[in-house]
C-alpha cells in the first residue's frame, strides 16, 4: 500500500513537472531545446556547457531558454540584447536568482548576492568606499607587490627551477588584496597553501568547487529547501570566509580611527557601521565577495596571457619591444606607463576575448515578466546568463572570431560585444582595480623575463569548466631578458 501510494505520488510529481515545462506562457515566448521533465536540458549539457550553449544559439538563435532542470534559464548571445537587458531594461535584471547557493553564508547581504533595493543601497556604499580609497595608495600596494614577484621570479630563473604560473600568480593577487583590504602585507617566503593566505585560501578554493560546476539541487525546485539547509548544517567553508572577515573586522576596531582610512574595511567600517549583527554580516559579505571575486579571476587572466605569449612567441617579442620602447632606459614600469603601450593593453584585452574566464559571468533574474525591443517573452523569476564564449566568437562583430590576434584592438579600442566585466549598473565593481592590477604584473614580466614551454613545445590551451575557466596546470622555463 505505501509503494503504491509513493508510485502514485511520484507520477503525480513527474506530470506536474512535465506540465510545467510544457505549458504555453506567451504566443511570444522564447523556442529552445525539449526539455524532459524533472532534468530540463541538463541532459544536453556536457563538461563544457559554454560550448554547447554557443552551438545551441545556431539553431535557437541570439536568445533562447533552456530549462536546468526547473529553473527556466535565458541564454542570451548577442551584445545588443545584453545592453537592452543590462543598460536599458536593467530594472528588471537586477537581481540574483534565489537559490540556496545565492542564499547560503551571506543570507543576501554584501554586494554580490544581495538584491534590488539592498543592492542599490550596498552597490552606493561599496563605490562610495572604493573611490575614496586613496589612489596613490592603490598605485603604490600593486607597485610593491609586483616587485615582490618579480623578486621571486628572479630567484626561481636563477636557481633553474621551473615557474608555476598559477601558484604564483594567485599569491600575487591574494597578496594585492590582501594589502587593499586589509593593509597587510604578506612576506614572500609565505606559502598560499600555510600561514594567514592559506586560512582564507583553502575555504575560498572549496567554495569556488562547489559554486564552480554547480548543483543539481539548487536548481530542482522540490529538493531546494533541503539543500538549503543541508548547505548550512554540513558545508563550513562559505562561513570559514565570513567568519575571516568578520575576524578582521574586529581586528581593525581595536586600532580603528574615523578620522585615519588606512585600507578597504575602515572606509567598509565607516559606512556600515558597526552595531549591529546585521551591519557586521554586511562588511564580512562585501569582503569575502571581494575575495571570491576578484582573487581568481585576475590570477586566471594572467596565467592565459603568460600561457599565450608561450604559444605566440611573435605576440611576446613584440609587446617585450613596446615596453623596453616605451622606458626608455628606466627598469621598471609604472601604471601611467598604459598610454605608450598599446600593444599590450590590446595582448590582455584579446586574451579575455580569446579566453573568456568567467563563461557565464554572475547569474541575474527577473524581477516580473518582460517583452524585449524584439517582442520577446522573458517571465519572472528567469535565471539570466550571458554566453560571453558566443559573444566573443561572433562574426557579426569580430573578423576571423577563432584567430588570437591582439592587434585587432590596436586601431578599434572599442567593440560592442567586448565586455569582459559586463555592462550597466551592476558590472563589475573590481573592473579598474582588475585592469591596473593585470596591466602593471603582465608589463613588468614580459620585461624581465622570456617565458618558454618546458619541452619547447605548445602548451596546451584547452580549459576546465568551473567558477572561472582556468587552463590545465601547466610550468613553464624563465630566461632572463638582458
Ligand atoms: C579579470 C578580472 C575580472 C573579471 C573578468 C570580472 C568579471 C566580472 C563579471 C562578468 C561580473 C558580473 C557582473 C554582472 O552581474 O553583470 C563581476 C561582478 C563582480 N566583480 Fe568582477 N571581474 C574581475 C575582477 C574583479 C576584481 C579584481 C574585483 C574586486 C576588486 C571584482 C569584484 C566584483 C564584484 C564585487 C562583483 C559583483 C558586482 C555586483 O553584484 O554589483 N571583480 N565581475
Amino acid at each position: 500500500m505505501i509503494i503504491e501510494i509513493i508510485i502514485y505520488l511520484f507520477l503525480f510529481y513527474v506530470l506536474h513537472n512535465a506540465y510545467s515545462k510544457y505549458k504555453k506562457l506567451n504566443n511570444n515566448q522564447l523556442s529552445g531545446p525539449f526539455p524532459i521533465p524533472i532534468l530540463g536540458n541538463i541532459y544536453q549539457l556536457s563538461d563544457l556547457p559554454h560550448l554547447d550553449l554557443t552551438r545551441m544559439s545556431s539553431k535557437y538563435g541570439k536568445i533562447f531558454r533552456i530549462y536546468l532542470a526547473d529553473l527556466y534559464t535565458v541564454i542570451v548571445c548577442d551584445p545588443i540584447i545584453v545592453r537592452e537587458i543590462f543598460v536599458e531594461k536593467f530594472d528588471n535584471f537586477i537581481d540574483r536568482p534565489k537559490i540556496p547557493s545565492v542564499k547560503h553564508g551571506t543570507f543576501f547581504h554584501g554586494t554580490v548576492s544581495s538584491m534590488n533595493e539592498d543592492w542599490r543601497n550596498n552597490r552606493e556604499i561599496v563605490g562610495k568606499a572604493m573611490r575614496k580609497t586613496n589612489l596613490k595608495h592603490i598605485y603604490e600596494l600593486l607597485d610593491d607587490q609586483v616587485d615582490l614577484l618579480i623578486e621571486k621570479m628572479k630567484l626561481i630563473e636563477s636557481s633553474g627551477e621551473q615557474f608555476d604560473p598559477r601558484y604564483y600568480l594567485t599569491k600575487f593577487t591574494m597578496s594585492a588584496m590582501f594589502k587593499y583590504i586589509f593593509n597587510e602585507d604578506v612576506s614572500n617566503d609565505e606559502d598560499i597553501n600555510n600561514g594567514q593566505l592559506a586560512k582564507l585560501m583553502k575555504p575560498m578554493q572549496k567554495v569556488f568547487k562547489d559554486f564552480g560546476t554547480g548543483s543539481l539541487f539548487d536548481v530542482l525546485e522540490i529538493a531546494r529547501p533541503m539543500y538549503f539547509l543541508y548547505l548550512e548544517w554540513f558545508t563550513t567553508h562559505y562561513y570559514e570566509v565570513i567568519n575571516f572577515g568578520k575576524m578582521k573586522i574586529f581586528e581593525h576596531l581595536k586600532t580603528y580611527n574615523p578620522e585615519v582610512q588606512r585600507d578597504l574595511m575602515d572606509l567598509l567600517i565607516k559606512e556600515y557601521g558597526t552595531d549591529t549583527d546585521d551591519q557586521i554580516l554586511s562588511i564580512s559579505s562585501t569582503v569575502s565577495d571581494f575575495f571570491l571575486a576578484g582573487v581568481d579571476t585576475s590570477s586566471t587572466t594572467l596565467e592565459l596571457v603568460v600561457l599565450m605569449l608561450i604559444n605566440y612567441p611573435e605576440y611576446q617579442e613584440k609587446a617585450y619591444n613596446e615596453i623596453k620602447s616605451a622606458l626608455n632606459g628606466r627598469d621598471k614600469v609604472i601604471l601611467s606607463d598604459r598610454q605608450s603601450t598599446p600593444f599590450i593593453v590590446s595582448l590582455f584585452k584579446e586574451t579575455l576575448r580569446y579566453k573568456p574566464i568567467s563563461p557565464f559571468g554572475l547569474p541575474r533574474s527577473t524581477t516580473n515578466d518582460i517583452f524585449l525591443n524584439g517582442g520577446q517573452f522573458i517571465p519572472k523569476n528567469a535565471q539570466i546568463l550571458i554566453n560571453y564564449h558566443a559573444l566573443s566568437r561572433n562574426e557579426e562583430y569580430y573578423d576571423n572570431p577563432n584567430e588570437f590576434n591582439p592587434n585587432r584592438f590596436l586601431n578599434s579600442d572599442s567593440n560592442i560585444a567586448f565586455m569582459p566585466f559586463s555592462i550597466g549598473p551592476r558590472n563589475c565593481v573590481g573592473s579598474n582595480f582588475a585592469q591596473d592590477e593585470i596591466y602593471i604584473a603582465l608589463s613588468n614580466m614580459i620585461l624581465n623575463f622570456k617565458f618558454k614551454s618546458i619541452d619547447g613545445k605548445q602548451v596546451d590551451e584547452s580549459q576546465t569548466y568551473g567558477l572561472t575557466l582556468k587552463p590545465n596546470p601547466f610550468k613553464l622555463i624563465l630566461e632572463k631578458r638582458k
